[in-house]
């Protein structure tokens, strides 16, 4: 079965307290990622669209074919739906080679055994597992076998794959491996198929999707091309999985006015209308951290954004070392320096003999700074 065409849903959804209210659309042959803080709904939205929960309200069409329609009391089983579903755990038949596992979706369908067999040793060829035919899930590593679940997902021509977690399971060798296979998969350009990612990973959103969502309480709040997304995230969620600080206020002319009065002083404004509310972005690494007080300050010029603070912790972040800024609490007009990260290097973390509890001053560089407008209701 493969109904092809793109995938259009809307789902309205409560869970005891918890309410889901959100609308997905995927063109044919694209990617959607979904990103979004635990609890936030993201398996809940997968479910409403792979027919495993019943939502209150909504419809899920993929291609032509109407699969859920609450007001016409439209519900197709999960296994009539075109759909297939690969999550962390690759949930193989533990008696079954890995090539009769990924023929099971032909066989199913009622493909002959030799016909079943032609398609399951193309799509392992594929996926680079052709080699492992005749070995039995336990004899697969833990990449191989999510290589193997993917060929049998994909053996089964879904018009819509979902993926839920798919490398969060593996190591940090087989992970990026899987990863590979994924985006030669998912951007093959086959049309007859699209795809819906769940993620908590920002560099899976940029390698494998086009485009993202951003669930947070049940609601989209951020929505739109992937790399536009994440390189300037309105809500926190968004910033911190994208490695980036942000800091909430209110647009000023040339700056942000932040929720305690400091302004900050921006490069860009993204054409953002004056007293809307709005976030400023900046990277770790243009985040200057310098022992002492403001007015001692080195790099706080007119044109750099400063503020004094205190050094909540330090962790190892690959080359460098993230510096977490905390506030003194003797200090409120500078509480939007709270939570932002410094990327400082380990040199100069000796250097400046910065420690937690330390007090600092903090300087951010106009240049590195964007304003956007933030997102301000549900979609
Ligand atoms: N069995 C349940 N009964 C009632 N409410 C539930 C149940 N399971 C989940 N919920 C509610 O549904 C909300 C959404 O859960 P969901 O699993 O969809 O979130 P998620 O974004 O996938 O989270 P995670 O990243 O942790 O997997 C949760 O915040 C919780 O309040």
């Amino acid at each position: 079965m493969n109904p092809g065409g793109g995938l259009d849903a809307t789902v309205e959804v409560t869970r005891g307290d918890f309410r889901l209210r959100a609308d997905v659309g995927i063109p044919p042959g694209g990617v959607l990622a979904v990103l979004g803080p635990n609890g936030s709904g993201k398996s809940t939205l997968l479910e409403c669209i792979a027919g495993l929960r019943h939502p209150h309200g909504g419809s899920v069409t993929l291609g032509d074919r109407t699969l859920t329609d609450v007001a016409r009391g439209v519900h197709i089983p999960p296994h009539r739906r075109g759909i297939g579903v690969l999550g962390q755990a690759p949930l193989l038949f533990p008696h079954c080679t890995a090539q009769d596992n990924v023929a099971f979706g032909p066989r199913a369908r009622g493909a002959g055994r030799a016909a079943a067999r032609k398609v399951a040793r193309e799509w392992m060829e594929r996926l680079a597992v052709a080699e492992l035919a005749a070995r039995k899930p336990h004899q697969l590593s833990g990449g191989q076998a999510q290589r193997v679940a993917l060929a049998r997902t994909l053996a089964d021509e879904p018009g819509l794959v979902l993926l839920d977690e798919p490398l969060a399971a593996l190591d940090a060798d087989a992970g990026p491996a899987m990863r590979a296979v994924l985006g030669r998969v998912l951007r093959d350009g086959d049309a007859a198929r699209c795809g819906l990612l769940v993620t908590h990973d920002p560099l899976d959103a940029l390698t494998l999707a086009d485009s993202v969502i951003v669930l947070s309480d049940g609601a989209v709040v951020e929505r739109g091309a992937t790399r536009e997304v994440l390189a300037a995230p309105r809500t926190p969620f968004t910033a911190r999985i994208a490695g980036l600080n942000l800091v909430t206020g209110r647009a000023v002319a040339g700056g942000l006015r932040t929720v305690d009065g400091a302004v900050l002083s921006a490069a860009s404004c993204d054409g953002v209308p004056v007293g809307s509310p709005a976030v400023a972005v900046f990277p770790p690494g243009n985040v200057a951290v310098h022992p002492g007080h403001p007015a001692q300050g080195r790099g706080a010029g007119n044109h750099s954004n400063s503020g004094s603070a205190v050094v909540e912790s330090l962790e190892p972040h690959g080359s460098v070392v993230r510096v977490r800024i905390g506030v003194p609490h003797d200090s409120p007009e500078h509480a939007w320096v709270a939570g932002l990260t410094a990327d400082v290097a380990p040199a100069a973390v000796a250097e400046l003999g910065l420690e937690p509890g330390h007090p600092v001053e903090v300087a951010v560089p106009a240049d590195a700074v964007g304003v956007h407008e933030a997102f301000t209701g549900r979609s």
